[in-house]
């Protein structure tokens, strides 16, 4: 695990056990289990696919460990109906909100805010440690979770997927390299995403989907993920038969997030 990582990680595991003696495991997990109706995520990737349309899950984020602050002007609400118009033609088939507090600046109620101003499925991007956390992502109306395979071991994953199958949210994996990419497969999610960014070095390089891609059975849908920034970078990754994309930065960085997207995808 990256230096970073691993910080975050720890960082998290005491923000959990806080949690839970604020809101006692029992009681999270009645909280998730009285939600009504997710929305379907991968449905949502796979329509805008079917269309002939990239699939975009288009992140609410304001700043990031190896960026700062991103965006100043923050407005979860504002950005995710940008997201969800685009130009009326090409828009997000799904969002992501960061949700960490000490490392994104994130909140869990940005995804609150995000979900509720919207029809879009949404990601709770944040760092799962324990199973505690999946209820808390129901509960805080997530539709899916990311499971990062080099903060998890094998157990670790299947418990966790398993809840959030049992809360009918999806679940994307993330993975960096082959090996961490093998024991993704173990589960039974079809949703692979293949970060290009390097954490122990914040490096970028959309040549890791282009690698790692050949490893991905064709059943399952690959979601690259961080710093697709030009037109080149989609078009590459489209030649590649690569359809699904996650993106931050170059949409927060613009005043319109939604013009970005389809500037980005058009
Ligand atoms: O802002 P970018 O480079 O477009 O990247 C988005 C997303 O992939 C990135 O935020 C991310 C990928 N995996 C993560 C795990 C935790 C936090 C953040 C991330």
């Amino acid at each position: 695990m990256s230096d970073i990582l691993k910080k975050i990680c720890e960082a998290k595991v005491i923000e959990v056990a806080e949690a839970k003696k604020r809101s006692p495991f029992e009681v999270m997990r009645r909280d998730a289990e009285s939600r009504v109706l997710t929305r379907d995520f991968v449905g949502a990737l796979r329509a805008k696919i079917a269309q002939g349309q990239a699939a975009v899950i288009a992140e609410v984020k304001k700043a990031s460990p190896s960026k700062g602050v991103i965006r100043a002007d923050f407005d979860p609400a504002d950005i995710a109906q940008s997201y969800m118009v685009g130009d009326g033609k090409t828009s997000a088939a799904c969002l992501s909100v960061l949700t960490d507090r000490q490392f994104f600046q994130g909140e869990p109620d940005y995804l609150k805010q995000a979900r509720a101003s919207t029809l879009l499925p949404v990601l709770r991007k944040d760092f799962m440690v324990d199973p505690y956390q999946i209820y808390e992502s129901r509960a805080m109306g997530a539709d899916c979770v990311l499971l990062i395979a080099a903060c998890l071991d094998d157990a670790q994953m299947a418990e966790m997927e398993q809840i959030a199958r049992s809360l009918d949210m999806a679940v994307l994996v993330e993975v960096h390299d082959g090996a961490e990419l093998e024991r993704a497969l173990k589960l039974k999610t079809p949703l692979i995403g293949i970060n290009n960014r390097d954490l122990r070095t914040f490096e970028v390089s959309i040549q890791t989907t282009l690698d790692l891609q050949k490893q991905v059975p064709a059943d399952r849908l690959l979601v690259t993920e961080s710093g697709i920034a030009s037109p080149e970078d989609v078009k590459t990754l489209r030649d590649a038969g690569i359809h699904a994309f996650l993106v931050g930065e170059a949409f927060m960085r613009a005043d319109e997030p939604g013009d970005a997207l389809a500037k980005l995808f058009a």
